[in-house]
């Protein structure tokens, strides 16, 4: 991995999505988006084969930075007032993308998914014996999640790309916590609140029948 990524450290990372749940359990997405913003820069870390997929965040994050800093900014704290607020405005496109392509839940919608995928992916790192391909993992974890609302052709050049993962040693390695042992430790204590911020998000986009967004 790049020299330029030897200062990331995913517990930081990790725990902007602790740090994503107020007392009153709502997602705030400063902090929602710092914590995407850090896994950025890994995904970058791993190469130009990787940069379909790492862009594809990047427009998604900062097109949530543009709500979060635009005119209606006092709507777009937590993940809740936003989603009560494009709801009750019709700021979103339910049927088909239209007159608000890029509404704020539709975007949080795409990320929400991934970090579904996440959770599994490192879950499933963390839960493997020694030897284990992160390619399988990576591709197991993508088609409980992701998979299912991408077209074939992306699902193709996914599937390419995972072909060149390091290895799980290495990813273990890179999260620049100490040796894999201690990453390991580190994904059992960080994990839960991940699961949590999704758990959240996904009762509340139930709620309002959101989770079909196009
Ligand atoms: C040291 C270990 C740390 C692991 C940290 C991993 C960091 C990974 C960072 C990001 C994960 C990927 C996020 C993917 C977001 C995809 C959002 C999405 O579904 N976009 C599609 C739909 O958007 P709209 O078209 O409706 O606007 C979009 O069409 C997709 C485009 C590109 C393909 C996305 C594939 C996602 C694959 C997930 C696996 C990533 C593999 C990373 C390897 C570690």
């Amino acid at each position: 991995m790049a020299d330029s990524e030897s200062d990331f450290n995913l517990k930081v990372v990790l725990v902007s999505f602790k740090q994503c749940l107020n007392e009153a359990e709502e997602v705030q997405l400063d902090h929602y988006l710092a914590g995407w913003k850090g896994l950025i820069r890994f995904l970058n870390s791993l190469g130009a084969i990787f940069s379909f997929i790492s862009k594809d965040v990047v427009t998604k994050v900062q097109i949530m930075e543009g709500l979060c800093g635009g005119p209606g900014r006092e709507h777009y704290s937590t993940l809740q007032s936003m989603v009560a607020y494009e709801v009750g405005h019709k700021l979103v496109d339910l049927e088909r993308r239209a007159c608000h392509p890029d509404s704020g839940c539709r975007t949080v919608l795409r990320l929400h998914r991934a970090l579904r995928w996440l959770q599994l992916f490192l879950e499933g790192l963390r839960t493997s014996p020694e030897d284990a391909s992160t390619a399988t993992l990576c591709t197991e974890s993508y088609n409980a999640s992701l998979a299912a609302f991408h077209p074939w052709i992306v699902r193709r050049a996914v599937t390419v790309a995972f072909c060149t993962l390091p290895t799980r040693r290495a990813f273990l390695e890179a999260m620049n916590v100490g040796p894999p042992e201690k990453a390991v430790e580190m994904l059992g204590e960080a994990l839960p609140f991940i699961e949590r911020v999704y758990s959240i998000s996904q009762k509340l986009y139930a709620e309002h029948a959101l989770l079909g967004l196009p």
